[in-house]
């Protein structure tokens, strides 16, 4: 199931990425229960799962559970006279893996993310940049990220799939993707909940999912990971 390193990361063949946003109030052991949680799925299944918790509980998550650990964002500033902003090599160091990019809901210019990008992989993080539909997926595919997450806005959180609601957003942002940079991998997200979601999403021709609240907010997430997977 594994494939080799990309710039020192692990690069799976499906990758599932939780986005824990800030549903999770107050403690960091919540974060590090839903990682071990997405550790146990992913040890059962085969799967890779990463987690990507908020900035404050990466160490925590990274210390206390073996998985990979993402980013919510990060800034593309160096060492120096910078105040409140999340730099690379301390995302790097506090244990993440890799980062997410311009998420709808922390968008950034096209400058910005290309320098994000080159911040992260200076860091040696994988990158995963999310956009909001073909033009975009094949903008943020010409600055070469590990991955290029596709996400309709209207459709985060809102329980109904993108592989469902909008498969052509995903087949249309793989085929750009291929042309402009074919080295780059394609997730999609956006009301994922289900294994047929999943399994949808990768018959669109992603090879993975960037997927939140219908784990985080599921009664048991455990459970719910379980039936992400139970179609591959
Ligand atoms: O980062 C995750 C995406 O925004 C999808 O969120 P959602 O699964 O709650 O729709």
């Amino acid at each position: 199931m594994h494939t080799p390193f990309s710039g020192g990361v692990k690069i799976s063949s499906i990758l599932i990425v939780l986005n824990l946003k800030t549903y999770l109030e107050g403690t960091g052991e919540n974060s590090v229960r839903i990682a071990q949680a997405c550790k146990d799925v992913a040890d059962d299944s085969g799967i890779d799962i990463a987690v990507a918790p908020q900035f404050c509980d990466i160490y925590r998550v990274a210390s206390q559970v073996d998985i990979p650990v993402y980013s919510q964002h990060l800034d593309s500033v160096g060492a120096g006279s910078f105040t409140g902003h999340a730099f690379s090599r301390c995302i790097k160091d506090a244990g993440a893996v890799g980062t997410l990019i311009n998420h709808s809901e922390r968008r950034l210019t096209l400058a910005e993310i290309d320098a994000s990008v080159q911040a992260a992989k200076k860091s040696g993080l994988a990158t995963i940049v999310c956009t909001n539909n073909v033009p975009t997926s094949a903008a943020a595919a010409a600055l070469s990220p590990d991955y290029v997450a596709v996400e309709p806005p209207e459709l985060i959180g809102s329980g109904i799939p993108v592989s469902k609601a909008d498969p052509a957003v995903v087949t249309g942002s793989v085929e750009a993707i291929l042309k402009v940079n074919p080295a780059v991998k394609v997730l999609c997200g956006a009301g994922i909940s289900k294994g047929e979601d999943l399994a949808a999403a990768l018959e669109l021709g992603s090879v993975g999912v960037l997927l939140a609240s219908g784990i985080v907010k599921a009664a048991s997430p455990k459970a719910a990971l379980e039936d992400l997977v139970s179609k591959i």
